[in-house]
């Protein structure tokens, strides 16, 4: 169904450069991180330069090659590294397995090193290992997330969130896209708009075309409320504007199948289906369209916690990331799960193949 196959890759003339933040240097990131390395069919995808404090790797390296049952890891004196190192304080103050503020400090400086090399087209794109939105804030950065750091770095005016899947029990593609991300509940019906729902949706329409081959997709926009408010009753803001909102968006672009609003139940029924293999995946839509963090998040993360790959789309280059946090009860002890890292691996380096592609 995708156009976005294994040989993109090969078929360029020069491997994807990609840069690789450690993210928060308390959890999981660093491990994620060495265990991809480790795995030959994810470092001959890329040029991969991880991003990050070179003493401190070795140093999370060194612990977890002592942990019991310790799997492959790549040796970091064998990596290309871009060190960012930290002051002697910041160094002593990084605790494995608690995030605060000095690990906050470092997975920023690795974040904002990775933008401005890639900005300065040292990169094709980064892939970010997860930080602590909270160790973010105690460094003194209020940023609600690595998403927004980006857009404001790049420039980027219309940034969104998108979550791909691949299911490995029949290859079909989950992409579900965010339309208000890290908002509080309370806020969400405030922020939705007629305006941001266009916004996302042409952001999503243009990765659907640039970068997944879909000239005519389909897509499925869920409701606010319990049976997208069964007509009034369960709530308002179906019938006020997101219906009004859909059929317009009908009208102004023929060729796209959009379907809904979908009650938010409902809606991940057949996309489950499509994941297990118990429907044909064009019964499923191309696309997903949730309206708020928990709504995407709970089946995508139900279905393929172990594999999605947030993807930012809108930015002037490629930027993914395990959709995994810093998990800082399990960091250091060598158990973490290497499969998201990896497929944010591949498919950024899948991403800029077909952007070098589109760009010839
Ligand atoms: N891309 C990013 O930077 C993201 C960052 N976060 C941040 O991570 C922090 C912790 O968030 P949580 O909600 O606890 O989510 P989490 O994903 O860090 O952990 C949830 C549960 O899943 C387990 N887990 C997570 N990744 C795993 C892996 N690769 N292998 C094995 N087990 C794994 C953890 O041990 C924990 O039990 C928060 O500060 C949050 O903001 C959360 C999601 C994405
Ligand atoms: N739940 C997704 C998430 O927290 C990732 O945020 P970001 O750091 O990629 O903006």
């Amino acid at each position: 169904m995708y156009k976005l196959h294994e040989e993109d890759i090969t078929s360029v003339p020069s491997r994807p450069r990609l840069a690789l933040t450690l993210g928060d240097p308390a959890g999981i990131g660093p491990e994620v991180i060495l265990k991809a390395l480790a795995d030959p069919e994810i470092s001959k995808s890329c040029d991969a330069t991880v991003v990050g404090s070179r003493d401190l790797l070795l140093e999370i390296y060194t612990k977890l090659k002592l942990a019991k049952n310790s799997q492959p890891l790549a040796d970091p004196e064998e990596l290309s590294i871009f060190d960012v190192p930290l002051d002697k304080y910041t160094q002593d103050e990084i605790l494995i397995g608690t995030g605060n503020a000095a690990s906050g400090a470092a997975s920023f400086a690795y974040m904002e090193t990775a933008i401005a090399q890639t900005l300065a087209n040292q990169f094709d794109g980064i892939v970010t290992g997860p930080i602590a939105k909270s160790a973010w804030k105690a460094a003194g950065y209020n940023y609600p997330g690595q998403t927004e750091l980006l857009a404001e770095k790049s420039g980027a005016k219309r940034v969104g969130m998108l979550f791909v899947a691949r299911s490995p029990h029949t290859n079909w593609t989950l992409c579900t896209l965010l339309a208000c991300t890290h908002v509080p509940l309370s806020q969400v019906p405030l922020v939705l708009t007629p305006e941001l729902m266009t916004e996302k949706l042409d952001l999503l329409v243009e990765c659907l075309e640039k970068d997944f081959g879909l000239q005519k997709a389909r897509i499925a926009i869920a409701g606010l409320n319990p049976h997208s408010g069964e007509q009034g009753q369960l709530g308002h803001e179906e019938q006020d504007w997101l219906i009004p909102w859909i059929e317009k968006e009908r009208k102004n672009r023929p060729n796209l199948q959009l379907d809904g609003p979908v009650p938010p139940d409902t809606m991940w029924v057949k996309p489950g289906q499509a994941w297990y293999g118990n429907i044909e995946p064009s019964q499923a839509a191309d696309a997903y369209l949730a309206l708020y963090h928990d709504q995407g998040l709970i089946p995508v993360k139900l279905m393929a916690f172990d594999r999605a790959v947030n993807t930012s789309i809108g930015l002037p280059f490629v930027r993914t990331s395990p959709d995994h946090g810093t998990a800082f009860d399990i960091a250091g002890k060598g158990i973490a799960d290497a499969t998201s890292m990896k497929a944010a691996i591949q498919l950024a380096a899948e991403l800029v193949s077909q952007r070098r592609k589109a760009r010839l």
